[in-house]
């Protein structure tokens, strides 16, 4: 004992002179010191923060109830403090549930729910709640009207800190003019340095919520920010899940096991998971008595012993008389010889079923006693050659250069291990074996200077795993095993390990890639748009999507980083993108394959593009509470990875085709400028008149090239295509007179005394395609062509 120990020891008091400062924590000390966990460490953010609860549970009600949400939100000035109003049109909450839902922490509907929703905890508006009373002293105002009702419910209310309960201050009937919905009230110190944050959280809710209409007032705004919705289409509805067995933790899985109704393991496994069937749960139950009984070993039966054998055998019964003993004993020995290896348990199953049908045979009883002295007295027979067994076994799967002598101590090692270690039925776990196999290699290094290195000894654990056999006694019950952690864990074990199908995916409700652009549409004005939506994939054990859309160009600015976008549920992470697991695997790609600007080759990218992440899940892994950034899960980085380049691959193509159109652009402005120069110079120098230099550009371009020419009251428009692909223009041509004596399919449309004449032909690489058509007299005309990249057109008209 130390000096400190022992001076600890002596003084009596110590442990009630702690226990003094030792006392239960208020929900109040603990939201005070861990503000910024939920979101609310300042004033500027604690606002962003709130509107984010609210709106979020506005949505995720609306939905729920198959309502368009139709969501307001203002915020205005109130003396020294910030007044905060959040309006839906949801499905209302009733008169009970008001007080908890917002004077409570952790009381929420989705806690426990396997469903892809944007609440997880319970904890959100009661938070904005509790900070709004703790820096403005004055209670929440919540209005909740219910579909169907004539009125609503109004409260102010604030929460009991000490014991984490609503204190009603008013509750009163009153009337709504909306029909049903919720609005809640709060006022907070706060301030609008987060202005940019809150705009981009509702602007970026508006992208990944196209069914949604949302309204914006701000002290800032001349106008409120309004979204009109871009589809009348819900987010499919999601159905709950069970757990999957992948995916539950110890604690959890003791709990399911308390309280189920269930009496056997196999049942119980059936019945409270998710993609659980009979064959599912007889291998997981196989794999749990494994773990919890271990394996049986069998061993190899001699080739010749028979002599000895009957002879054993033989000497272990008494009393039977010596026909029916032979008759036994022979028929014994035959059965075991007849079988290649053999396991304590299936000696014992042989013995009892030879007993009953040399019994039946010659009227002796071979009973529970004369069988059991027969099991002993053979086994040891049975065993005898452990170590010539275990040499094989290892010749087997050992490497070619591992030498003789190393591999007879191995066997010599691991045969004793057997005899020593395990009981007298040969039964040991995995581990035991990969215990026995490590001491085994430990010793024959010392012994023979020879190496058995990881591989070697996982080769040998699974060449002796695969013989030992599954024993069939009966795995504990439900009830034992949520009494012992170490019995839940094998369990636990045996259920990771199964190969099971994925958890269903209609928990889940992705945007679609549709929806992903129409969102991006309606906010950013681009060129380019594309989007891609993963197959569902799985981490520990919860259903996952995710999916990405990028827009480029257009009004997106063009100077600095792209712009990021994350979502998690439909829900935008506005704070501590640099945290965030989606951030580093934009940085990790190298976006100069995609044709963006990439200084040094790693990093977010510069130039005009908005790229969205979204990933959805029954559970949302996040770096904390708040829900900011999502924690760095492989599975999920994979699959946001590949989405982003699927989404890319596209806007890889589009950048390409766009850069060879400006390419070729500029060669084409420097031919146009130099044409006419060579042509005067080429005259000046031959003396001879300058050469015809029409339709010169659209040969060197391959180019498809119109010209018109006008003789006598007929028009011929030529269509020389250039290129080496065939071209369909579609030309239309505007005549200020009547035209007639058409040729080619032409559809002609007369729009106050203005002809419209519209043909779409077809013209073959290097051919050339006349349209005709006369005017009785003086005209003016004007074409236009489409159907061909601008680059690639040349007009001579
Ligand atoms: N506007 C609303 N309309 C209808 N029900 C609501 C509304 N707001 C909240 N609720 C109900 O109150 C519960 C508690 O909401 P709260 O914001 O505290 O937690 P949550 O949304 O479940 O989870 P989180 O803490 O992750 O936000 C919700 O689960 C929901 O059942």
């Amino acid at each position: 004992m130390t000096s400190f120990q022992s001076t600890l020891g002596e003084d009596e008091g110590i442990a009630e002179e702690l226990a003094k400062g030792q006392r239960e924590i208020s929900i109040a000390e603990f939201f005070e010191k861990n503000k910024h966990m939920l979101g609310f460490d300042s004033g500027a953010r604690g606002l962003v923060t709130a509107v984010k609860e609210a709106v979020d549970n506005a949505l995720d009600a609306t939905e729920e109830a198959g309502i368009q949400p139709d969501i307001y939100v203002e915020i205005s000035e109130a003396g020294n403090y910030y007044r905060l109003v959040i309006e839906d049109n949801g499905p209302g909450i009733t008169k009970e549930q008001v007080p908890k839902v917002f004077g409570k922490l952790l009381y929420g509907s989705r806690f426990h729910a396997r469903e892809q929703s944007r609440g997880q905890q319970g904890i959100g508006i009661s938070a904005a709640v509790l900070y709004s009373q703790l820096t403005s002293g004055k209670p929440a105002k919540i209005t909740s009207r219910t579909q169907g009702s004539q009125d609503a419910e109004y409260f102010e209310l604030v929460i009991d800190t000490d014991k984490n309960e609503p204190e009603i201050r008013t509750a009163k009937t009153t009337s709504w003019d909306r029909p049903h919905g919720t609005r809640i009230e709060v006022e907070m110190e706060a301030n609008m340095r987060a202005r940019q944050q809150l705009h981009d959280y509702i602007q970026h809710t508006a992208v990944v919520n196209p069914h949604a209409r949302i309204e914006l007032r701000e002290p800032g705004l001349d106008a409120p920010m309004k979204f009109e919705r871009a589809t009348d289409q819900l987010p499919r509805q999601t159905k709950e899940i069970r757990p999957h067995p992948h995916g539950v933790e110890l604690g959890t899985l003791l709990k399911m096991l308390n309280a189920t109704d269930s009496y056997s393991v196999s049942g119980f496994l059936q019945e409270e998971f998710t993609r659980v069937g009979a064959k599912t749960s007889e291998k997981i139950v196989n794999s749990f008595r494994d773990r919890h009984f271990g394996r049986e070993m069998t061993w190899k039966t001699p080739v010749e012993g028979q002599h000895e054998l009957v002879a054993v055998v033989e000497d272990a019964v008494s009393n039977k008389g010596q026909g029916p003993t032979a008759k036994f004993a022979e028929e014994l020995t035959d059965k075991i010889l007849g079988k290649d290896r053999i396991a304590h348990e299936e000696l014992v199953t042989l013995v009892s079923n030879v007993a009953a049908s040399v019994g039946e045979e010659t009227g002796t009883s071979f009973g529970d006693t004369v069988q059991a002295n027969v099991v002993e007295a053979v086994w040891p027979l049975l065993t005898d050659s452990r170590e010539a067994d275990i040499y094989a076994i290892i010749d087997e799967v050992a490497s070619t250069q591992k030498d003789d002598a190393g591999k007879s101590s191995m066997a010599r090692s691991l045969s004793t291990q057997f005899a020593e270690s395990t009981d007298e039925k040969d039964r040991a776990s995995k581990v035991d074996i990969e215990e026995f196999v490590r001491w085994a290699a430990e010793r024959t290094k010392e012994r023979e200077d020879e190496t058995y290195g990881e591989t070697a000894q996982e080769n040998i654990v699974e060449a002796i795993w695969s013989r030992m056999r599954t024993v069939s006694d009966d795995v504990p019950t439900v009830r034992v095993i949520s009494d012992d952690r170490d019995i839940a864990r094998d369990l636990l074990e045996a259920m990771r390990e199964a190969d099971i199908l994925a958890p269903p995916t209609d928990c889940l409700s992705p945007i679609t890639p549709e929806l992903v652009e129409a969102g991006l549409k309606k906010e950013f004005d681009a060129d380019f748009y594309a989007a891609a939506t993963r197959d569902a994939e799985v981490h520990g054990g919860d259903p996952f999507i995710v999916e990405a859309g990028i827009a480029y160009g257009g009004e997106i600015k063009a100077e600095g980083k792209i712009d990021l976008l994350r979502f998690a549920n439909r829900v935008p992470l506005v704070y501590q993108q640099g945290a965030c697991a989606i951030t580093q695997v934009v940085k990790g790609i190298g976006w100069r394959n995609y044709g963006l600007d990439q200084p040094g080759g790693s990093g977010m990218p510069n130039g005009p593009a908005v790229l969205m992440v979204h990933v959805a899940s029954t559970n949302v892994p996040f770096t904390s509470e708040s829900k900011d950034a999502l924690a760095d899960v492989p599975a999920i980085r994979d699959e946001v990875e590949l989405a982003i380049r699927e989404a890319s691959r596209e806007l890889k193509s589009y950048l390409k085709k766009r850069r060879s159109l400006q390419k070729r652009r500029q060669k084409q402005d420097v031919i146009g400028r130099i044409l006419p120069q060579m042509a005067t110079k080429l005259a000046e120098v031959t003396g001879n008149d300058q050469p015809n230099i029409d339709g010169a550009l659209a040969r060197i371009m391959n180019n498809v090239s119109v010209e018109r020419v006008v003789e006598d009251g007929t028009v011929t428009l030529s269509v020389k295509n250039y290129s080496s692909t065939n071209e369909s223009p579609d030309i239309t041509e505007i005549v200020s007179a009547e035209p007639g004596g058409l040729n080619g399919e032409a559809q002609v449309v007369d729009l106050d005394g203005e002809w419209f004449i519209k043909w779409n032909p077809t013209v073959s690489s290097g051919e050339t395609v006349t349209l005709t058509y006369t005017v009785e007299q003086d005209a003016s005309f004007d074409i236009n062509v489409d159907g061909v990249e601008t680059e690639k057109l040349t007009v001579n008209v």
